[in-house]
């Protein structure tokens, strides 16, 4: 596969987790919109700001904007209205903000005439089971994974953000016409970093993934371009 070979659908979301604008761009430049989409998230949004969010979209890449939104409903209804005028393909809350609060957001949406995909982080994938208990969670990361992913279907949102780890299990109870995004992507041989609950890219697609999130694996790597077809090669079968 040639690097700038374009894809149907492309399943990789590169974590632009830059400290500014410039820098960003700067990776940014070279790649190909046809080939990955991109995730704009609470550290470079904080430094670059809507504009920057903007620019991206008007390059023609697909952006999530992943603030992981947690607060009263009213809040986050205006909060995910924003993100939709700026142009985003998808944006996400906390699960664990609760019932009231996905379906005020999705309410939100469904008034914008930009509707992005509107999906819930479960459990983070940098949290185990002590970690869980410490916040007053019982059960094992997947027992929560699972009970949030059920409340967001239930809630009317468009999918869930997961470890890979949980994505079959997901797939199953909730069919076909739900997006799971999956974080803690490592192809074979690359640095865990703080990921815990892991799985290459060919794994997460297998296990039912709709799209991965990968980071510091591209970000990081010396040739950015040739990880990201790397990647989109080992998942060409898919
Ligand atoms: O919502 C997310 O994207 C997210 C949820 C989650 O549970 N775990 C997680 O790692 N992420 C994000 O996915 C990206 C992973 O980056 P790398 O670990 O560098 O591949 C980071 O931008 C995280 O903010």
């Amino acid at each position: 596969m040639s690097q700038n070979q374009s894809i149907n659908d492309p399943k990789v979301l590169i974590a632009l987790d830059f400290a500014d604008a410039q820098q960003a761009l700067e990776f940014v430049t070279p790649l190909d919109s046809s080939t990955c989409r991109l995730k704009v998230g609470k550290e470079l949004f904080a430094a670059a700001g809507p504009e920057f969010v903007r620019q991206l979209v008007d390059l023609g890449f697909d952006v999530f904007l992943d603030l992981k939104y947690h607060d009263i409903p009213n809040t986050v209804a205006k909060a995910v209205q924003a993100a939709a005028r700026m142009g985003v393909w998808m944006v996400n809350v906390h699960a664990l903000g609760g019932r009231k609060m996905m379906q005020a957001a999705k309410a939100a949406l469904d008034e914008m005439e930009h509707k992005p995909l509107l999906i819930a982080v479960t459990i983070l994938t940098s949290m185990e089971q002590e970690d869980l208990a410490e916040i007053g969670l019982a059960g094992s990361p997947r027992d929560n994974v699972m009970r949030l992913a059920a409340l967001t279907k239930d809630s009317g949102l468009d999918g869930v953000v997961c470890s890979a780890q949980e994505a079959a299990d997901i797939r199953e109870m909730v069919g076909k016409d739900f997006c799971l995004v999956t974080p803690g992507i490592r192809p074979a041989g690359s640095d865990i970093n703080d990921q815990k609950r892991i799985m290459t890219p060919a794994q997460a697609i297998e296990a039912g993934s709709s799209y991965l999130v990968v980071g510091r694996p591209i970000t990081q790597s010396k040739s950015p371009a040739n990880t990201l077809a790397e990647i989109n090669a080992s998942l060409i079968h898919y």
